[in-house]
């Protein structure tokens, strides 16, 4: 299933459009303590000493209470922009996933669960990492999974994605054009019984160019329960609420899921 690329250089440009507004301009929407959406650091910026070269705005459904805001006049371009940019997504993210589970013979139930059509939890996450005067002495985004079943990421075309490979160390992932990168999440990780593992990821920056990334984060509904699969044989982790996972990886980020291990 093709996204018109149109689509993904729409949602790159009104996002660099966002992030070219004056910092006042932008704090009009900064993501409230403990919220979920708006314009704001990484989330994961508590864990780590030093502040990341990132600034970030993420979307969960309508944007137009911020777009508001943000261009009283003109909001609609942007909200239209990231609600078809979201409905491809959903859309690619079932397809994905539904593939990755026929892979792993499931039952009817466990298909149900992930690949439920009217309850799945997504958010679009908006990265912007300025170019920077000293990039060996930052990163953008510090070493981190991300919570849901699957990512989908868009690069925009500049280098800068990083993933850890057991042995060889931190590799780029170089962005290809007409092509999105997929991480799998935590969830993904758990439900597989780590047949499909976390990737453990980071985010460089540049001298030279303000680089934007797009990621679309796919999940669950958050009430549901996650639980390793029946037929992968003795689960490694312990089964749990959605949202007691994602709470206690706000509250230890990378070592929650060594903390449901069986
Ligand atoms: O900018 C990137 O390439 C990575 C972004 C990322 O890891 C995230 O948004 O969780
Ligand atoms: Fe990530």
């Amino acid at each position: 299933m093709g996204v018109p690329m149109e689509l993904v250089k729409k949602v790159e440009s009104e996002a660099r459009r966002l992030f070219a507004l004056t910092t006042h301009e932008k704090r009009k929407v900064l993501r409230s303590p403990g919220g979920a959406t708006g314009y704001g650091l990484p989330r994961i910026s508590p864990f780590f000493p030093k502040c990341m070269w990132h600034e970030g705005f993420t979307i969960m459904g309508s944007c137009v209470d911020d777009a508001k805001v943000l261009w009283p006049h003109d909001y609609q371009r942007f909200c239209d922009t990231m609600d078809g940019y979201q409905n491809q997504m959903k859309l690619l993210a079932q397809k994905l996933l539904l593939l990755i589970l026929q892979s792993l013979d499931v039952t009817q139930e466990e298909l149900n669960w992930a690949t439920s059509t009217h309850d799945t939890q997504g958010a679009l996450q908006l990265n912007s990492y300025p170019s920077c005067p000293n990039p060996s002495a930052t990163l953008g985004l510090a070493p981190h999974t991300d919570s849901p079943l699957l990512t989908i990421l868009h690069q925009s075309g500049t280098n800068g994605l990083e993933i850890f490979i057991e042995g060889l160390g931190w590799s780029p992932v170089s962005p290809v054009e007409g092509a999105f990168v997929v991480n799998i999440g935590d969830l993904l990780h758990i439900f597989s019984n780590a047949k499909f593992p976390v990737v453990y990821h980071r985010a460089m920056v540049n001298q030279s160019i303000h680089r934007i990334s797009v990621a679309y984060f796919h999940g669950p509904p958050v009430e549901s329960m996650v639980t390793p699969l029946s037929n992968s044989g003795n689960p490694r982790f312990k089964s749990l609420l959605v949202k007691e996972y994602i709470s206690l990886k706000s509250k230890h980020n990378e070592k929650a899921l060594s903390l449901i291990r069986i």
